[in-house]
């Protein structure tokens, strides 16, 4: 996707969006958009008037018509280009992910044999064999073996990826090649509704909806509308009364300078082109509803290994406690670590190997693993461990767990437990206990580190008023170290996934948005709940499906950056809706003393902004209606200016800027272009 990112303004986006913006002209299309709809009516009516002047009896006033014919046609055609503008780099992206998404054929594992079909032949729970240099044919969770996977079809990142089973980096994509190694996959997805499939329809925007906020801006727009339809449709009949004659372009173009149409004609593309920029931000929202939320978000939960730490909680020390000999801790330290695939479980192995542990004493005695039953690491038990085939039962796993696992077995807890835990806690490692039966032999120390960084982010964070949550499952003392160095807010240790849910169903319980991010198979009903919750591409399929977000470069902090986009998002929609609405201000001060001075000359009085004539002010006020419009689609594209502050400040400063801003820039405007048209009126 990232190569996409430079032809932003490429020519056959611009030739598209040319051609879709008569194309919207549609009535049927048009509709969804109210306020350009009256517009579009406007229109048509003085149309019917310049081709058929004898029924009208306003054939004096032809070339005025005109004129008032197409400064609408472009106010409309302008509004269209703004939309159609904003969806053209989604189409050009969602036509190169089209080609990337071919049929391939896949080695399907039928029993012992296997069988070459096409990948479109695949179902939910088929096992496919997939080997160096193929296409993978389905998204799926690798269930076999490891290979490092080239995913740029998707991410744009070159650099391949580890994929491998058990833990959270299983999950493979369809269309994405292994480069080396061999895996199995079971295939998650039926064909049609796989992720390139959803990347497709999603930056194609066809299921765009209206977002909550945009309904209720929507609704005001709307009302407003109606507000001055009713003003101007009863001001001929009053003027009338008056013997003052106010011919219908007149009052048509009264009623386009007051409804509120330069928010009206870019309200779809400030939405589109915000979704747009979470998409180049390489992170996948599945609707601008999440992108939106993202915006007001008041918490956000993190969990601490991954996120905020580098996460590969690597074995780095084996520490004896109750004075077992070290080569004893070591043996059953790997002995409960010989059928955990998880990378903790596999790095106590490999420390193992190393050097100082591969003498005599430290041999594994790997036949009486072979006939035990695997225990498996879960975020409930914090445990993982084997029951050998001789009725042992070795256990590793979080040091609250493994203590309350010994005291059930009626064990004792050395003495020297608690503080060797807490030496590592307070470093910021994980500590783990090794059991056998009914005897604790000593810790392993789990490394991990504070990604740097992470403490200015949170300033920001907290800047933007949104507090911050560390979920960890891990014990206490690490979290606080963890948490300190890291500058979280506030944190809660020993968590269990149902933990993590009503952390944020009690946030949410206060009238607060949560966000949260995730990537395990334990963190999906909590990514579900949260407002906003963003999965890692590279997390279990569990995860990618709760979450209303996808980041494909699997960079939990992220969501940070997220957050920014959707409050630039709401910014510019207001900052765009202020300013429209002031300029509406401005451009009656324009047009209704020209409009009475075209009745009643005396009153010349009224036109404080000395415009040339009552026909020319009209006009200029409409022709400024109209450019105002492709002169902000830059703004409504990129957004406005962010910069993280409090809501309140942020509301001040842009009240001043677009509001004050608003009203000033329409005078000067029309009186500039006046000058211009009144050379030729
Ligand atoms: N393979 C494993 N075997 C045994 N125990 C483990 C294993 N991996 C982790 N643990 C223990 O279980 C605890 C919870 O681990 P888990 O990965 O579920 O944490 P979490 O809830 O995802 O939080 P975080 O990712 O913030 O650490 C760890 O702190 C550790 O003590
Ligand atoms: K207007
Ligand atoms: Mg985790």
């Amino acid at each position: 996707m990232k190569e996409q990112r430079k032809r932003m303004l490429d020519r056959s986006i611009l030739k598209h969006a040319i051609r879709d913006s008569f194309m919207k002209l549609n009535p049927m299309l048009m509709m969804k958009n109210p306020v350009m709809f009256v517009v579009e009516i406007g229109t048509l009516v003085v149309l019917l008037m310049l081709l058929f002047p004898g029924y009208f009896g306003a054939d004096k006033e032809m070339s005025f018509n005109l004129a008032v014919f197409v400064i609408l046609l472009f106010t409309l055609l302008f509004a269209n280009f703004a939309e159609a503008l904003a969806e053209g780099r989604g189409k050009a992206q969602a036509a190169s992910l089209k080609k990337s998404k071919q049929d391939t054929q896949a080695n399907k594992l039928v029993g012992n044999d296997i069988q070459v079909v096409s990948s479109t032949e695949l179902r939910k729970g088929d096992i496919v064999l997939v080997s160096q240099g193929e296409m993978i044919p389905g998204d799926g969770e690798v269930i076999e073996g490891l290979a490092s996977v080239d995913e740029s079809a998707i991410t744009g990142e070159s650099a391949p990826v580890i994929k491998e089973s058990g833990g959270d980096f299983c999950s493979v994509t369809g269309g994405t090649r292994v480069v080396s190694d061999r895996i199995k996959v079971r295939i998650t997805a039926e064909p049609g509704e796989t992720f390139i499939d959803k990347m497709i329809s999603l930056v194609e925007g066809a299921q765009r909806q209206k977002t909550p906020n945009e309904i209720a801006l929507n609704t005001l727009l709307i009302s407003l509308t109606i507000i001055f339809l009713i003003v101007v449709v009863t001001l001929a009949p009053i003027a009338r009364h008056f013997n003052i004659d106010l011919p219908v372009p007149v009052l048509i173009s009264l009623l386009v300078c007051l409804i509120p149409t330069t928010i009206g004609g870019l309200l779809s593309a400030i939405g589109i082109a915000g979704m747009d920029r979470v998409t180049q931000f390489n992170v996948l929202a599945m609707s601008g509803k999440a992108v939106e939320a993202s915006g007001d978000i008041n918490t956000m939960i993190l969990d601490k290994t991954g996120t905020i730490t580098f996460g590969n909680r690597m074995a780095s020390e084996f520490v004896p406690v109750g004075g077992v000999e070290k080569a004893e801790l070591v043996k059953w330290a790997a002995m409960s670590s010989m059928k955990d695939e998880t990378p903790e479980g596999r790095s106590v192995l490999e420390l193992m190997r190393k050097q100082e542990y591969t003498s005599q004493e430290y041999t594994l005695d790997e036949s009486l693993a072979a006939g035990g039953a695997f225990i498996e690491f879960k975020a409930e038990t914090r445990m993982s461990g084997l029951d050998l085939a001789d009725g042992r039962k070795v256990r590793k796993g979080a040091v609250d767990s493994v203590r309350q696992w010994i005291i059930s077995q009626n064990g004792r807890v050395p003495a020297d437990l608690e503080e060797k835990a807490n030496q590592v806690a307070s470093e910021g490692g994980t500590p783990l206990a090794v059991a056998l039966d009914d005897r604790i032999y000593g810790i392993i120390y789990l490394k991990d580190t504070v990604k740097p960084g992470m403490k200015e982010r949170f300033d920001q964070l907290r800047e933007m008023g949104i507090r911050t949550i560390m979920c960890t499952g891990d014990n206490p003392l690490t979290a606080a170290t963890i948490a300190r160095e890291a500058g979280v807010d506030d944190f809660v240790a020993e968590s269990k996934p149902e933990d993590k849910i009503a952390v944020i169903r009690r946030e949410q319980e206060q009238g607060k948005l949560v966000a949260m991010t995730g990537d395990g198979t334990n963190d999906a009903p909590a990514l579900a709940q949260a407002d906003v919750g963003l999965a890692m591409n590279s997390g279990t399929v569990a995860a990618k499906e709760a979450a209303n977000m996808v980041d494909l470069d699997s960079d939990p902090s992220k969501i940070i950056e997220v957050v920014a986009i959707g409050k630039q998002l709401l910014m510019t929609r207001g900052a765009l809706t202020t300013f429209s609405i002031a300029n509406d201000v401005a451009k009656y001060f324009a047009i209704i003393p020209a409009m009475f001075m075209l009745a009643i000359p005396q009153m010349g009085a009224l036109n404080v902004m000395g415009l040339g004539s009552p026909l020319s002010a009209i006009l200029s006020a409409l022709i400024f209606n109209a450019v105002i419009i492709p002169l902000l689609i830059p703004l409504a594209m990129k957004g406005v200016k962010y910069k993280p502050m409090s809501s309140d400040r942020l509301l001040g400063r842009n009240l001043l800027i677009y509001g004050l801003g608003g009203m000033v820039v329409p005078f000067v405007g029309i009186k500039a272009i006046d000058l211009l048209v009144h050379l030729w009126i």
